[in-house]
């Protein structure tokens, strides 16, 4: 038997596991109780098309759902899309509880809570809502609430805020427990963003691997922002992912037109210059850094021209979280607005 609050961290734990894998749609997990509190039931979001959250905890359940719980991390939705509403599943299985964490925030897919109410189902709202949002849900509601995907700007750095050498070479400056991080990153986020200069300097390849250099699963779309010319030779042209090109270098235009593509989740590896200029256009909505213990004294700043003429205009942001990868210090920060 388990409380509603552990069988929503298992909830929590199941949509982890499909982050990356299901954009546009939100990566929800459910967990289905009986009614004597029992876990009958685990499903997380399958790719867009497949049923919600919802319907694969249901179907594992199957009559045992009868006069239990439903457990998910994102209010059930309400209306037909690629798939019928997921509120007609949980009636039609004789859900007599529905706990929910987040609300939906998108007009068209709201209002389930009211339906299922409407037929005499208990819901409440709001369990570990917090944690949701800052968590597996953060990116899908940020992109439902400004149209525009979710970006962090991630960035390895030297004590000394430099992030290549004087020549220019940088790999590398992070620890291989924090590039084995990122590379679980790249894993569950939609695109990764580099621009020409990073992609003449470093050929990086922009994929997620193993330790050994094999590649993860899953692999996010590589964009190249530039107009430079590049060649063909370079890594991130090979076929272990899809990769395109983004003329222009407006960072609002390139985000939108990978919004146009159903992206939802991008990190932005750089290089300097892109990043100052995604940051002068609001563009940047989590700053991750990997600062090492280690001194250049010359070479790059980490990050170029970002529209600060005097300190009054500083980009001032709000640290979220710091912790240690290996010997590096990581630190999670989100701008402030203003
Ligand atoms: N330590 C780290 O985490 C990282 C380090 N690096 C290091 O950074 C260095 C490369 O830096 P950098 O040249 O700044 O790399 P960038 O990837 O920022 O590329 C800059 C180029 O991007 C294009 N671009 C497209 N849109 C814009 C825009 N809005 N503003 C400015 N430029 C735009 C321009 O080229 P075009 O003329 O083609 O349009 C520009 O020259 C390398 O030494 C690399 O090793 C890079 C990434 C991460
Ligand atoms: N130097 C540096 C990073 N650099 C970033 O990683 C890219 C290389 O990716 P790949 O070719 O796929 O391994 C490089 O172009 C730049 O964006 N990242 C880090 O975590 N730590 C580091 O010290
Ligand atoms: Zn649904």
């Amino acid at each position: 038997m388990v409380g509603e609050e552990q069988a929503m961290r298992a909830a929590i734990a199941a949509s982890e596991q499909v982050r990356g894998t299901t954009s546009p749609n939100p990566p929800v997990g459910c967990v289905v109780l009986a009614p004597g509190g029992e876990v009958v039931g685990v499903g997380a979001t399958r790719p867009p098309g497949g049923p919600h959250a919802e319907v694969v905890a249901l179907r594992a359940a199957g009559e045992r759902a009868r006069g239990g719980t439903a457990v998910v991390t994102l209010e059930p939705c309400a209306h037909t899309g690629r798939t019928p509403p997921c509120t007609d599943a949980l009636l039609a299985a004789g859900v007599a509880r529905v706990v929910h964490a987040v609300s939906d925030p998108n007009p068209v897919a709201s209002g389930g809570a009211e339906v299922l109410r409407a037929a005499g189902v208990e819901v409440r709202g709001g369990l570990l809502a917090d944690e949701v949002a800052a968590g597996p849900l953060r990116a899908w509601l940020h992109s439902a609430r400004t149209g525009r995907p979710h970006v962090t700007w991630k960035y390895a750095a030297s004590l000394d805020g430099r992030s290549a050498a004087a020549d220019g070479t940088s790999k590398w400056i992070s620890s291989a427990e924090s590039r084995a991080e990122v590379h679980r990153i790249r894993a569950r986020v939609d695109a990764i963003i580099a621009g020409t200069g990073t992609v003449r300097a470093d050929d990086p390849h922009l994929t997620a691997r193993a330790p050994d250099g094999t590649l993860l699963d899953r692999q996010p779309l590589r964009v190249v922002v530039g107009d430079g010319d590049l060649p063909s030779t370079a890594k991130v042209f090979d076929d272990a992912a899809e990769t395109i090109r983004l003329p222009g270098g407006d960072p609002r235009a390139a985000l939108a037109a990978l919004a146009e593509r159903g992206v939802v989740d991008v990190l932005l590896e750089g290089g300097p210059r892109l990043a100052g200029a995604f940051l002068a256009a609001r563009c940047v909505d989590r700053v991750l850094a990997y600062v090492a213990p280690v001194l250049l004294g010359a070479g790059p700043a980490a990050l170029g021209d970002a529209g600060v003429g005097s300190i009054s205009q500083a980009w001032r942001l709000q640290i979220e979280e710091t912790t240690m990868s290996g010997p590096d210090v990581r630190v999670s920060a989100v701008p402030q607005q203003g």
